[in-house]
């Protein structure tokens, strides 16, 4: 497998020649995160995104990364869920419950998906007092640094318009800095109604994998990454964890930088 990883000054960038070897890539790097975490901790915090990052993810749930992982220590939450029913094929939970959750025995009430029956508020305000009941019990930790939530790893896609969670480019919910979890109604891409984590939240998780594939998102990775970055920063360069950023491409969204 050709892979070549470097460190941009925005964090580690992995290369890969392919989709195919990306997904492999990104199931090693998950299972040594889960693994380190799971032997220092009794529960592993893991953030999912929808799109594209569930197939490439693909690899996780086969040998031989199935059987290395200690699955009963994940809880799994989303960065951003579209408010329709869960069985909704808009629904980012279905998207990972399908491709993922259903394979893995993480047990279901580790699953936090959102109450589908709230309005678009109400499920944020909902998910925003899960998390604060989960740091009450001790599963999740608070950054000491921002007095946000700090997930161990974020497993992040990035749309072709630089948007990441449910943050799109120029909207003001990219500035949200007080709340966890918040809601849009307007979001550019279908559907409207969706609830996304807030940027001082994703900022402030230990790991975070960005995963882009494609040659349609190479211009905004070299937006991004390039030696020329936009003036304009995009959501997709306002990311930057606590503690580790690392970037997966094939070598078609990785053409332009
Ligand atoms: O709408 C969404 O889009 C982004 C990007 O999706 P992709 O298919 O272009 O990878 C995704 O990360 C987000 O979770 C989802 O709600």
């Amino acid at each position: 497998m050709a892979e070549v990883t470097a460190d941009n000054g925005k964090g580690k960038v992995k290369v890969f020649d392919s989709e195919e070897e990306v997904a492999v890539g990104l199931a090693k790097y998950t299972a040594d995160i889960s693994n380190k975490i799971t032997n220092e901790k009794s529960s592993f915090t893991v953030v999912l995104s929808g799109g594209s990052l569930i197939h490439s993810l693909r690899k996780l749930v086969e040998a031989p990364y199935i059987d290395s992982i200690e699955w009963g220590k994940w809880h799994v939450f989303w960065v951003d869920e579209r408010v329709v029913p869960k069985d909704h094929v808009d629904s980012n939970y279905k998207l990972a419950y399908d491709g993922f959750l259903s394979k893995v025995p993480i047990p279901p009430g580790q699953v936090y998906a959102i109450n589908d029956a709230l309005s678009a508020e109400g499920a944020a305000d909902d998910y925003e007092t899960c998390l604060k009941h989960l740091v009450t019990n001790g599963v999740l930790h608070v950054s000491a640094k921002t007095g946000f939530p700090k997930f161990d790893l974020m497993l992040l896609g990035m749309g072709p318009d630089g948007h990441v969670a449910s943050l799109f480019p120029g909207h003001p919910l990219v500035k949200e800095n007080k709340k966890w979890v918040t809601f849009i109604k307007d979001s550019p891409k279908p559907p409207p109604e969706r609830i996304t984590f807030t940027f001082p939240v994703i900022n402030s998780s230990a790991y975070i994998a960005m995963v882009v594939v494609g040659a349609g998102k190479a211009p905004v990775i070299e937006a991004t990454l390039g030696k020329s970055p936009n003036s304009e920063v995009l959501p997709v360069g306002m990311v930057s964890p606590e503690d580790e950023m690392t970037w997966f491409f094939d070598k078609q969204a990785a053409s332009k930088i």
